[in-house]
């Protein structure tokens, strides 16, 4: 009989899950799991969880929370050779990654119906220094904002409690000068933020990083170059839109190893949490996890690569770009 271990954040988000825990509990029963679960009780204790899960031989893994606790989950599953599937039930704030795979969002028992009823398909994750990551790293006086939020602020405000926090911080963001090499290129400049995203799901904007790809081995690179205040604006206000791409403050291309050092201090945000001080290098693990999606989320997945794959017979999706750069 396979088996299935439910990790959840019992504070995540509106704090709904518990309230479902014995009808998620009977879903995944009567689709043939042995099912167990565990209510996570400090920071860090999800990692702790996920390694004792992997360690006992779970077949599924089940984060149910937010970004932070899928974060937890995915350090405590990534480092081991034989790997469980990962399955999420969102019911965090942003939920930026289930938002990639189109999770029902906040929907406890059509999350659940999802999981029992879907499949596993490999997705890339980022490794930095001795973390994992799957939706997004990123440095910068902004990205500091997902975790200073307190999170008692979330429960009663959600997203909102974001938007609060960032008009707050806007006119103390200053730019730091930063050394970024990726693929053998190199940036040195001041810059407002750096991103290395995963998946074109950041931080509840859906167009950032709109050419990212869940399983091409690369990270889409977001570098957004010194700005003064009005043009910090313009430029978020062009994000909104996807519209950012081309602007002189904005470097956008795609890259498998990146490195970023800097003299000033710059701390690290890994899927919305705090992930220590740069330098830091970030490396694209191609196809590295069996997530659990919907059969259509899979087939339209499949889709893409079977076109890309006829679009790029002789030259790779990177390569492609970079004659397109040129091109320009
Ligand atoms: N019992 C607990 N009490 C307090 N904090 C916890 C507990 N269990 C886990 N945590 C911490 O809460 C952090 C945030 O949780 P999570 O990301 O699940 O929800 P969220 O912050 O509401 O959602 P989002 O990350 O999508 O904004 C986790 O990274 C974890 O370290």
């Amino acid at each position: 009989m396979k088996k299935a271990r439910i990790i959840y954040n019992p504070t995540s988000g509106r704090e709904a899950f518990k309230r479902h825990l014995p009808e998620v509990l009977a879903k995944f029963e009567n689709a043939g799991y042995e099912t167990s679960c565990h209510a996570t009780t400090c920071e860090g204790d999800a990692t702790d969880a996920a390694k004792l899960a992997v360690e006992r031989g779970f077949d599924l893994v089940v984060a149910a929370g937010g970004d932070g606790t899928v974060n937890e989950v995915v350090n405590g599953i990534a480092g081991f050779d034989k790997r469980p599937q990962l399955g999420i039930i969102p019911v965090g704030t942003t939920n930026d990654f289930a938002r990639a795979i189109a999770l029902p969002l906040n929907d406890v028992l059509a999350a659940a119906d999802m999981l029992v009823n879907g499949v596993a398909v490999p997705i890339d994750i980022g490794r930095v220094n001795d973390g994992y990551f799957i939706n997004i790293a990123g440095g910068g006086k902004l990205t500091e904002l997902t975790y200073e939020v307190p999170s008692k602020l979330k429960t009663m405000l959600g997203q909102l409690a974001y938007y609060l926090k960032g008009m707050e911080m806007l006119p103390s963001i200053r730019p730091t000068e930063v050394e970024i090499e990726y693929d053998g290129k190199l940036f040195q400049g001041e810059v407002m933020l750096f991103l290395c995203s995963l998946t074109n799901s950041v931080g509840g904007f859906e167009k950032l990083a709109p050419d990212s790809k869940l399983n091409d081995g690369l990270f889409d690179l977001l570098i957004l170059k010194k700005a003064n205040l009005a043009e910090f604006v313009r430029v978020a206000s062009l994000a909104l839109r996807g519209e950012h791409m081309n602007d002189e403050h904005v470097i956008y291309t795609k890259a498998s190893r990146v490195k970023v050092t800097t003299k000033d201090k710059m701390q690290l945000n890994l899927d919305g949490e705090y992930g220590g001080l740069l330098p830091a290098e970030f490396e694209n693990l191609y196809r590295h996890l069996d997530i659990v999606m919907s059969k259509e989320k899979a087939d339209e997945m499949s889709e893409e690569d079977a076109k890309e794959q006829e679009e790029n017979v002789n030259e790779g999706p990177l390569e492609k770009r970079e004659m397109q750069e040129e091109d320009q």
